[in-house]
């Protein structure tokens, strides 16, 4: 069976700036929370890419109109009341799309809905957001006794809970806090270990209900809101990608404009300043409640460092990205913490580690670390395991040497124009 590759030759400096495609997590909300408004509203500068056109998709089949408009999308709500679907809903291969999509179906008076996904999303654990909403009084039946979908959902009947979430999750904590502007009394979601916070700051954007008070975030049931406009800042964690190849790459300075600089995403600078990173950044405005500038990366050595594991849940996407910086360093990385790294769209421990030892990496793997020596990569082969932020991290790792991408095309999943903006960065046509 032929396998589609892509044979990247040795990148030369990057240098230029670039803009690149809308948060993938505030393209999620901002949909579903314009689906639930009244009247119509804009997306501005979403995310269109795999993950985020199964929500569209999705939210469509539940009655929502939605149309593209240029770059932006337009969507008509449906004022709190979603319709039945009239077949099953396919998440595809985004986790944040079912586990949200979940608690908000669970709130719906009667609906009855099956969710479903491909092969890697029906493997992910979603016990984890079902056992929660069962709490809350959701009918949810699947496969293994609701651990993984399909999933089936009738909708209605909720109260509200305090729930301490036994995982950093803010895909539990958004189902919860979604489910909660449907449920009797108070929704009290309690985050012992912070996540990232996009769904309590759309919440207050849209006006819904929402108080926090230190670790404790609680909602409630929810009036009719209006539509509201809403701007999608560049996602993070696609800028990871080319910041990192600018570090890696002699004589490189990339700057990435109009990017989310939203703390509980940005861990991944605080690791690679602590690696020596000539890294600059600067929040210049807000749009939707979320900080948003500019950063620059210029190439130069880099030392490996112990990461703190405190960080881990606030760069959880860019681990793989981190591995790539890390081989390029002086010296070892050891990167704790990655349980949750297992059950991702891939087990990425597991991804990284095949990936590194591919490109001449020395790497040790524990059930949640991994411990990366440095010193350099050679020319090699990388396999993303279906995984889109594999496919980028260990395209990005090669590119000073060359190397071979199998099944470029995963990293449409959250980035589609991705490879064309690295050749382009790097001089390439
Ligand atoms: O809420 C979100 O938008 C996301 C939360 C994270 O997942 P977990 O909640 O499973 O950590 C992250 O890995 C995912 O890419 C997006
Ligand atoms: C884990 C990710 O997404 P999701 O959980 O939505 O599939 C990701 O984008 O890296």
């Amino acid at each position: 069976m032929d396998r589609p590759f892509l044979d990247l030759e040795p990148c030369g400096p990057l240098r230029g700036s670039l803009r690149v495609p809308g948060d993938k997590s505030v393209t999620h909300r901002g949909l579903m929370l314009l689906a639930l408004s009244e009247g119509e509203g804009r997306l501005l500068h979403p995310l269109k890419a795999g993950d985020t056109l199964s929500t569209a998709r999705a939210l469509q089949a539940l009655g929502a109109e939605i149309a593209e408009e240029g770059p932006h999308f337009r969507v008509r709500g449906r004022g709190l009341r979603l319709r039945e679907p009239e077949d099953v809903l396919d998440c595809g291969n985004a986790g944040t799309l079912m586990r949200l999509l979940l608690g908000l179906l669970a709130g719906q008076e009667g609906l009855f809905a099956v969710l479903t996904g491909d092969a890697s999303l029906r493997r992910r654990p979603m016990g984890r957001v079902v056992e929660p909403l069962r709490q809350m009084g959701a009918e949810i039946d699947g496969r293994e006794g609701g651990k993984r979908a399909p999933l089936a959902v009738r909708g209605g009947g909720l109260r509200g809970i305090a729930y301490t979430l036994p995982v950093p999750s803010a895909q539990v904590k958004s189902a919860l806090l979604l489910a909660g502007l449907f449920a009797e009394g108070v929704t009290e979601v309690v985050e012992p270990i912070p996540t990232r916070d996009h769904t309590e700051r759309l919440f207050r954007h849209f006006g819904l209900p929402l108080e926090t008070e230190g670790p404790r975030i609680r909602t409630r049931r929810a009036e009719p809101f209006p539509a509201k406009d809403l701007t999608v800042p560049g996602d993070f964690s696609s800028a990871a990608f080319f910041l990192v190849a600018a570090l890696v790459t002699p004589g490189s300075e990339v700057t990435v404009e109009g990017v989310g600089l939203n703390p509980t995403r940005t861990g991944l600078l605080e690791v690679l300043k602590a690696m020596g990173a000539d890294l600059e950044w600067r929040v210049l405005e807000g749009e939707g409640g979320e900080p948003v500038g500019y950063v620059r990366a210029r190439y130069g050595p880099l030392k490996g460092v112990q990461v703190d594991p405190a960080l881990i849940p606030l760069m959880v996407d860019e681990v793989p990205i981190l591995a790539a910086a890390a081989a390029w360093a002086e010296g070892e990385t050891h990167i704790p913490n990655l349980a949750e790294l297992r059950v991702k769209e891939s087990d990425r421990v597991q991804a990284i580690a095949h990936n590194l030892r591919a490109l001449g990496v020395a790497v040790e793997e524990g059930p949640d670390w991994l411990r990366i020596g440095g010193g350099g990569v050679r020319r090699g082969e990388v396999e993303p395991f279906h995984d889109h932020r594999i496919a980028m991290a260990f395209a990005v790792a090669g590119l000073p040497v060359g190397v071979r991408v199998w099944e470029p095309g995963w990293a449409e999943i959250s980035y589609p124009g991705f490879f064309g903006d690295l050749r382009r960065l790097c001089g390439a046509s």
